[in-house]
């Protein structure tokens, strides 16, 4: 048996996060390798009408717990959903519960965060500072912990082009900032957001970096560790290809592109994007928790979860790549055909803009109206080209992460240990994962019939025509109006109808002559 799965059996695990992306895709794997883990506490706040139980009943009938529901039929003895919310004080947590939270955990996967890129700097501080803060208090007062480990991001230091497995001082403390949160007002808050930040995107990388200077500074007499994905896309192989249930990272952009609403990306062709398959962050992360808790690192050990250095895929290859799944699996309702267009140039993306969204938007604005019905393209895809903005930033540049902790790692696993926490994407063919990455957005995330391919299929043949159709009448309508301006147009028109004109009269006489 795998010694990784072996260890998490008969232990208590707490995972905090455990009903959002990556939590799920956790918890899973737990109990498809380790089914005689004791219990997995997870630390829930009821949402959307729903309470606790019917959450994690959610949870655990949904695709991905399929083969769990088979192994380990008693699954939902296993979990215990706890109150809380991590953005109170004390997470709001019962004194019984925080009493069997302190006295039975082994183990903690610290997941939960707020990763909006806007997010007010208050609310992005109390998360994913304020939070991980108390939370290693929690830890420190564990008596039974073996091993702390935090899920941070690779964009933490995003400011840097190369990024080393080491944590980056932010210029101003956090004990600073989260003090000065609970004096300062919202609006003197926002004021003084973009210089906190400095040359970070966003409060979400900064209040991650943040995080992982308060997990160094007060995690020191634990044994910590800290695991840094970069952008999380659907599951490569466990327990199924394909595994997505989050618009967050590039799902959006596939999605809108999918639809025929989004042409144009703000991406140089030849950057690398760097994403890594949520499994694979998973079975790192298990990994990495296995090893802190058996071999207790002197120094807190942090862990890249990168592909770029290892097997690049290029924005180019993945327009391509896109653009040819898409045709093959397409989305429902598209509005246009997907095709994809990448640069960086401001003129160019001002011209792209212009030509292949706004003009396309206000043109079926105007059949609607037409047709009697409410005009709402333009307003859609404003709203849309308003999202992708903000992810910008990431799609236009490239960046190196080194993966020296991530390697070792993998030099002391058993060939055992290996397989069944496999973490080297070296061979993950990026092509057959694309496509079951817009497999999965369609069965998972939009939830689409897939009965309905031919049908979509046969839309976007259509789609095909009325585009040819346009654009010929188009390009038409420019000859007729120049024609009518300029002899030299004039004359070049005359010349290529006399031409066309011999060329029939030619090809009718010889098929006479052979007739
Ligand atoms: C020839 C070939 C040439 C080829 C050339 C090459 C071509 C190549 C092409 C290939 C592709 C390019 C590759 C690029 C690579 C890199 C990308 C990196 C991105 C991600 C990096 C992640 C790095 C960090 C990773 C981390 O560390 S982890 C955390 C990651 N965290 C996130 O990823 C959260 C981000 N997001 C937000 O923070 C919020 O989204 C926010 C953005 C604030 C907006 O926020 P807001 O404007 O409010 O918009 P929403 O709330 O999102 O939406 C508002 C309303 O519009 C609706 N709508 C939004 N979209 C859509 C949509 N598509 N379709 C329909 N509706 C939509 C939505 O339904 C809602 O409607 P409603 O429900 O209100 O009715
Ligand atoms: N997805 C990605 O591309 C990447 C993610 N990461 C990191 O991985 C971790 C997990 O990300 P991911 O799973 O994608 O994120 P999700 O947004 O899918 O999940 C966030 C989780 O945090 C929980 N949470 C948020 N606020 C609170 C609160 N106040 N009290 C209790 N729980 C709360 C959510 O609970 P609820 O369901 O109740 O909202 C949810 O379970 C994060 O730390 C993120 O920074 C790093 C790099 C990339």
């Amino acid at each position: 048996m795998s010694t990784i799965a072996a260890y998490y059996n008969n232990k208590s695990i707490l995972i905090t996060g455990a009903t959002g992306f990556l939590g799920k895709v956790l918890m899973e794997k737990l109990f498809r390798s380790s089914p005689d883990l004791k219990v997995i506490y997870i630390l829930v706040r009821p949402k959307s009408g729903q309470t606790l139980q019917q959450r994690v009943f959610h949870i655990l009938n949904c695709e991905l717990f399929k083969e769990v529901r088979e192994i380990c039929p008693n699954v939902q003895e296993k979990i215990r959903a706890i109150y809380a919310d991590l953005s109170q004080d004390d997470f709001a947590i019962s004194k019984e519960d925080m009493e069997e939270l302190l006295s039975c955990t082994n183990i903690i996967f610290h997941c939960a965060a707020t990763v909006r890129f806007d997010e007010p700097l208050r609310s992005a501080v109390q998360l994913n500072v304020v939070a991980t803060q108390k939370l290693l208090l929690m830890a420190g007062q564990m008596p039974k912990l073996e091993a702390f480990i935090h899920l941070s991001t690779a964009f933490s230091n995003c400011y840097r082009k190369h990024i080393d497995e080491v944590i980056y001082p932010c210029p101003v403390e956090p004990k600073k900032i989260i003090h000065s949160m609970e004096w300062l007002d919202d609006a003197i808050i926002d004021e003084i957001t973009p210089k906190l930040i400095g040359d970070r995107p966003n409060t979400y990388t900064y209040s991650k970096a943040l995080g992982e200077m308060v997990v160094q500074q007060e995690g020191e007499k634990l044994n910590i560790a800290i695991v840094r994905p970069s952008i999380v896309g659907p599951t490569w192989q466990e327990p199924f290809p394909g595994w997505i249930d989050t618009m967050n990272g590039i799902s959006k952009i596939i999605i809108a592109a999918g639809k025929g609403l989004l042409q144009l990306q703000a991406v140089e062709p030849t950057n690398v994007v760097d994403l890594i398959p949520a499994d694979t962050v998973i079975n790192l992360t298990l990994a990495v928790g296995w090893y802190t808790a058996v071999h207790r690192p002197k120094t807190m050990l942090i862990y890249h979860s990168t592909s770029g250095h290892i097997n690049p895929f290029y924005c180019k290859e993945m327009g391509l790549q896109l653009t040819a799944t898409l045709e093959k699996i397409p989305l429902e309702k598209p509005f246009r055909r997907p095709y994809t267009i990448g640069t960086t140039s401001t003129i160019s993306k001002q011209y792209w803009n212009t030509v292949s969204h706004h003009a396309y938007a206000i043109i079926y604005d105007f059949y609607l109206i037409l047709t009697g019905r409410k005009p709402r393209m333009t307003k859609l895809l404003n709203r849309i080209l308003k999202t992708i903005s903000k992810l910008e930033y990431f799609s236009s540049q490239s960046w190196e992460w080194t993966t020296y902790n991530t390697e070792m790692l993998m030099s002391q696993l058993s060939p055992e240990d290996q397989r069944v926490f496999n973490f080297d994407v070296r061979h993950l063919n990026w092509s057959q994962y694309m496509e079951n990455y817009v497999l999965g957005i369609k069965k998972y995330l939009l939830k689409e019939d897939m009965a309905g391919i031919p049908e979509v299929k046969q839309h976007l043949r259509r789609l095909r025509n009325i585009y040819y159709f346009f654009n010929t009448t188009l390009f038409l309508i420019a000859c007729r109006l120049l024609i009518a301006r300029s002899q030299m147009a004039r004359n070049v028109w005359f010349f290529i109808v006399s031409f066309c004109y011999k060329f029939l009269s030619y090809f009718r006489a010889s098929r006479m002559l052979k007739a």
